[in-house]
């Protein structure tokens, strides 16, 4: 057993996740946890883990927020899907997404096909706390948090659905979250 592996104690559910050749990716609303769990999860795996975000921003040369206010949704969108697919096809153990880009009809269709989409999904309240600690989120910015949080819950929920595996996720560690993912893909055929 690996360091990593014995650390976390779930290194038997590991092993049989472990199985799975496909990227594993991370899908669902801000601050569900695809960042900070993906990586989490990478590490329970021993696999490569990268971030879209992150990249969008490393290919773009700017931050999220910047290319949202310097050439709007439409224009980031664009190059998400893009990103995405070159993320798909490079190997890599762990995709955590950003919030939208599994509602974008193309990005699912390929991350259904070549990788295993796996929801984070939890409750409006926790969603609300965990994204009122950093204010980095451009759709949040142009209301109310709670209520912008809330209808894009409804409106991306049936996206969010078609993912193979769904989590829900509490205010357990995040090892708990985790735990259960490892469960799930122990079982997954
Ligand atoms: N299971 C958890 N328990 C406690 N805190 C959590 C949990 N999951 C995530 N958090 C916290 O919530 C915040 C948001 O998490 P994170 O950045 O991973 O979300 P995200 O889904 O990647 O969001 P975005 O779509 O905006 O990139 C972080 O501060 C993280 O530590
Ligand atoms: O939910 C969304 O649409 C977003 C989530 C973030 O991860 C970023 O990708 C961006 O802020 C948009
Ligand atoms: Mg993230």
């Amino acid at each position: 057993m690996s360091n990593a592996h014995s650390m976390t104690g779930n290194g038997g559910l590991a092993a049989s996740a472990g199985r799975i050749d496909r990227p594993l990716v991370l899908v669902g609303l801000m601050g569900v946890g695809k960042s900070t769990i993906g990586r989490r999860l990478a590490n329970a795996l021993d696999r490569s883990f990268v971030d879209a975000d992150e990249e969008i921003e490393r290919a773009a040369d700017r931050i999220v927020s910047e290319i949202f206010e310097a050439h709007g949704e439409a224009y980031f969108r664009d190059g998400e899907r893009r990103v995405i697919a070159r993320l798909m096809d490079e190997g890599h153990g762990v995709i955590a997404t950003g919030g939208g880009a599994f509602v974008d009809d193309e990005t699912r269709a390929l991350v259904l096909e070549k990788g295993i989409a796996i929801w984070l999904d939890c409750d409006l309240e926790t969603l609300v706390e965990r994204t009122s600690r950093k204010n980095t989120r451009p759709l949040l910015k142009s209301g109310e948090p709670r209520a912008i949080l809330q209808g894009l819950k409804e409106k991306r929920s049936p996206a969010y659905a078609q993912a193979q595996i769904r989590v829900v996720t509490d205010d357990g560690p995040h090892e708990a979250t985790v735990n259960r993912i490892l469960e799930e893909l122990a079982t997954w055929r």
